[in-house]
């Protein structure tokens, strides 16, 4: 018999869907891909099961744990799905630079001593060990390569690093940001010099994740719609670009798989054709722009994701398949199209309309292409 050791990134289970893979590369699919941001989440029944006895970074730090809820929604769904996505959060970047970060239920992240001033960079770890402090994601995603058994493509993420620079200084969740955007104002320099420390780290974690075995990655730039065209322009795409190109280099140089690449940066409509020429196979649209709009934007050169409202799973079944339906259509049948929502599932969603807006995403865009 075999033995495989489920904790080396080697002798992984052989694929059997690469339906995303295809599409982001631009070649020929027989439907749209699906999944769904924060698939693996509190409106699950097992989630919130498992979640009862642990802490989310505990979670995040076991890797038996965050394989179990990665492949929750793989194991519910089956073929309904296309993609797994690690179990983590974007705030383990921070807290490998030596920031507390708590989970607090009801509330969402929080920060005790967030970055007040440049002066706070002294709390700030000066060379962050990526393997060390963030090897625990690493052996999360290579035991799940293991047990996804090839079923789908599992992706590794981070958080861009304006995003986690907004967290950082404003301590947590916020309405305006008027904190983390005072220090672009106040302080461009230093605030420059805070999203250079986290590009590094992002550009060593990705590598690593697919050193690890992930087979995409996704970069979430959340916080993007709060900057305006122009400093956005100065404080987020500089760095989304460093990352694409600089994980394609080294993944390269190391003879490691040029995986592709992710970039959703919510809110910023009008960065749609910068976004298209970073480097990155596919561009995620929040729910407020119109496909054929993202089409022209983006020359029809990326593949585009998204981006149903996730609100309209509390339409109930039959405006979920309406509205899916309109989606999908809306993409064409031509484009390269990944189905997903415009933004993370939200908690209380049953999981059964998920499963009719999975069913009617996969009908549909097949359909489309007979
Ligand atoms: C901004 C952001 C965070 N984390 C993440 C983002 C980017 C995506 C986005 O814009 O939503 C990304 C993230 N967070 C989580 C994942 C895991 C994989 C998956 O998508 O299934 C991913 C990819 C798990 C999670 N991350 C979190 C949960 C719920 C935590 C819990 O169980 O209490 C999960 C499953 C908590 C989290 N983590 C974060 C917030 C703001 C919150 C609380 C808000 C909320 O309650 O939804 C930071």
């Amino acid at each position: 018999m075999d033995c495989v050791d489920f904790s080396k990134a080697e002798n992984f289970p052989v694929l059997k869907n690469d339906l995303i893979l295809r599409a982001s590369r631009g070649e020929k699919i027989e439907r749209a891909p699906v999944w769904i941001m924060r698939q693996a989440g509190r409106y699950l029944p097992e989630f919130q099961e498992l979640r009862k006895n642990h802490s989310f970074f505990e979670i995040c730090r076991a890797p038996e744990l965050a394989c179990a809820l990665t492949l929750q929604p793989i194991d519910r769904y089956g073929e309904l799905l296309d993609a797994s996505i690690i179990f983590s959060d974007i705030l383990v970047i921070p807290q490998a630079m030596g920031l507390e970060v708590l989970m607090v239920p009801g509330k969402g992240p929080v920060f005790p001593n967030p970055l007040e001033t440049p002066d706070c960079f002294t709390r700030l770890t000066e060379h962050v060990d990526v393997e060390e402090k963030l090897g625990y994601v690493y052996k999360a995603i290579t035991l799940t390569r293991h047990k996804l058994g090839g079923r789908v493509p599992l992706f590794g993420f981070i958080g861009a690093p304006w995003t986690l620079m907004a967290y950082m200084i404003e301590g947590g969740g916020s309405k305006t940001l008027f904190k983390a955007k005072s220090w672009l104002w106040k302080y461009p320099a230093e605030s420059k010099a805070l999203l250079q420390r986290i590009t590094d780290i992002a550009i060593e974690f990705l590598v690593g994740q697919v050193k690890a075995g992930a087979q995409m990655l996704q970069v979430f730039e959340s916080w993007g719609g709060e900057l305006s065209p122009q400093d956005f322009k100065e404080y987020s795409l500089p760095y989304i670009r460093q990352i694409s190109e600089k994980v394609k280099e080294r993944l390269a140089s190391e003879g490691l798989e040029v995986v592709p690449m992710t970039i959703f940066a919510k809110g910023s409509w009008y960065a749609l054709s910068d976004l298209s020429k970073s480097n990155y196979e596919v561009v995620s649209l929040d729910w407020t722009i119109d496909p054929a709009y993202a089409r022209k934007m983006t020359n029809d050169t990326v593949a585009l994701q998204g981006n149903m409202d996730p609100t309209a799973l509390y339409g109930g079944k039959d405006a979920i398949r309406e509205i899916a339906t309109k989606m999908v259509k809306a993409f064409g049948k031509d484009s390269r199209h990944i189905a997903n929502l415009g933004h993370g599932i939200l908690p209380t969603v049953d999981p059964e309309d998920l499963k009719v807006y999975l069913e009617t995403v996969q009908k549909v865009s097949a359909e489309i292409r007979k």
